[in-house]
């Protein structure tokens, strides 16, 4: 299982259309809270998340809602999920997260972002709508060091795509291939157990 997830209008289905050809939750208007869409492909589910986030007309109860439901499917599945794309809007993510930051609260997508890595989700970050970045490289930077990516990770995890006008798509489908080869990270067993020494420790 493969799932999009990102805020509301950043663009998934439109990605997801150009990377199956099928079209995902037709006919929808914006905000109205549905669930997870699914479609098969290649053998494989994808799953649409609904948009979170600020989504103009809808309550804020409504939109904490939404964003439960989506915690809630994704820990459910956290075994079944190989990958997880986390869509962003490129122009307009980081003036976001700048404002979040200001109101001392944790951007909605940063939350996110390390909320996959620690179920240990693979996840690729799609810096949407690539025709209206203005400095890609200065977006993608301040990108990695929000969501507390290092460097030497920043190419394998930013992909910088425009779904709307089919561009550097080959580069994601590339990065999308190799992240599923290459699974899941397995250092977590002695992780465990160091924690669990580290418990014991200080008991004794
Ligand atoms: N400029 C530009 N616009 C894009 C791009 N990709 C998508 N869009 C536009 O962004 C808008 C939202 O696209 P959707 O694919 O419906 O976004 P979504 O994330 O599925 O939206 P929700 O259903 O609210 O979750 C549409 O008007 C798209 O045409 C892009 O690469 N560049």
């Amino acid at each position: 299982m493969i799932i999009f997830a990102g805020r509301s209008n950043v663009g998934k289905s439109t990605l997801i259309f150009r990377l199956t050809g099928k079209w995902v939750k037709r006919g929808k208007r914006p905000g109205v809270t549905r669930k997870p869409t699914e479609v098969n492909w290649r053998g494989k589910i994808i799953v649409d998340m609904p948009g979170f986030g600020f989504m103009s007309g809808v309550p804020k109860r409504v939109q904490e809602k939404v964003k439960d439901e989506i915690v809630r499917f994704i820990e459910e599945k956290a075994d079944e999920i190989e990958l997880a794309v986390l869509v962003v809007d490129g122009k307009a993510a980081p003036e976001i997260i700048e404002r979040w930051e200001k109101r001392g609260e944790i951007p909605i997508d940063v939350e996110f972002y390390q909320f996959l890595r620690e179920l240990n989700i693979p996840t690729i970050v799609a810096v949407n709508k690539l025709d209206k970045i203005k400095n890609l490289q200065r977006t993608i930077n301040f990108l990695a060091e929000k969501f507390g990516v290092p460097p030497s990770e920043i190419n394998e995890t930013f992909v910088p795509i425009s779904a709307k006008f089919g561009k550097n798509l080959d580069k994601l489908r590339l990065t999308m291939e190799k992240k599923l080869k290459e699974g899941r990270e397995k250092p977590s067993e002695n992780l465990k157990d160091d924690v669990g020494d580290g418990l014991l420790d200080s008991v004794e």
